[in-house]
């Protein structure tokens, strides 16, 4: 069964010619959004659509452009469309999204007093494959980001790796290729500097070309033109196209 991939955005934190780096993940007849940073409402309104669309939410880590449209959605949730959207989250997130994150701006006293008033809430536990729709199984895998936050990739269907952001981890992509399967790689890239809190492209081109050819590059910077033709076998993704995984 393919599964449709439409990237709301594939630009990194401060990018400003590219949507934050979140993604709408479908089979058909079921809709994740995978993170919700500053800028996903608009993006979903530039493509036409609404946070009515969507049946669920996930978040992968706590960083604004992953999380910052969460207030939007949650509010237009409950007095435009009268329902709650269903959160998917690692259960050592839970407590910091509301506490850290969404408190200040939800909270309503007598009506949103935790994070269950506001979302439909459904806690994921690493290493633990969960069935979200009839056609998407999702198991978080906790990834290196940054040190001492809890951070999140997703292992999708047995096969589609989305790395969220994450520093370089090539014994998890060869493991994931050699032991689990995986034929398909959405991952985060830093085009240049030296990688301390995400994955340079400098080491996904030390990766050999067969992994290479399953990669697609997202969350990248606005000069990612000028690195186009420069990457190797992989690909960047590109915002707003369609595509079938
Ligand atoms: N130790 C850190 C922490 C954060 N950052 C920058 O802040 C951004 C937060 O969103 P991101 O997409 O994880 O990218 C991070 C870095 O640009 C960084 O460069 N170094
Ligand atoms: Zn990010
Ligand atoms: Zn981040």
């Amino acid at each position: 069964m393919s599964l449709q991939l439409q990237m709301l955005g594939t630009g990194s934190a401060f990018a400003k010619k590219y949507f934050n780096n979140n993604a709408l993940l479908g089979d058909g007849s079921f809709t994740l959004l995978i993170d919700c940073g500053i800028t996903a409402p608009l993006a979903l309104h530039q493509l036409g659509k609404t946070f009515n669309d969507l049946d669920a939410v996930l978040i992968t880590h706590i960083h604004g452009d992953h999380v910052g449209g969460l207030e939007e959605l949650a509010f237009k949730m409950k007095y435009a469309y009268r329902r709650k959207m269903k959160l998917f989250i690692a259960e050592a997130l839970r407590d910091v999204l509301w506490e850290h994150t969404l408190k200040g701006g939800l909270s309503q006293p007598g009506e949103i007093t935790c994070l269950e008033d506001a979302f439909d809430v459904h806690t994921l536990q690493p290493g633990v494959p969960c069935r979200l729709s009839e056609q998407i199984e999702l198991e978080l895998i906790p990834n290196r980001h940054i040190p001492g936050k809890d951070s999140f990739s997703l292992y999708i269907n047995g096969r589609i790796f989305y790395s969220a952001d994450m520093t370089f981890d090539p014994g998890l992509l060869d493991k994931l290729v050699r032991e689990r399967g995986c034929d398909t790689i959405l991952h985060e890239v830093q085009l240049e500097g030296p990688g301390e809190v995400h994955t340079t492209l400098s080491e996904l081109l030390s990766l050999p070309e067969p992994v290479q050819r399953m990669i697609r590059l997202m969350h990248y910077a606005d000069n990612k033109d000028g690195f186009v033709g420069k990457t190797g076998e992989m690909t960047f993704l590109e915002q707003g196209h369609l595509y079938t995984l």
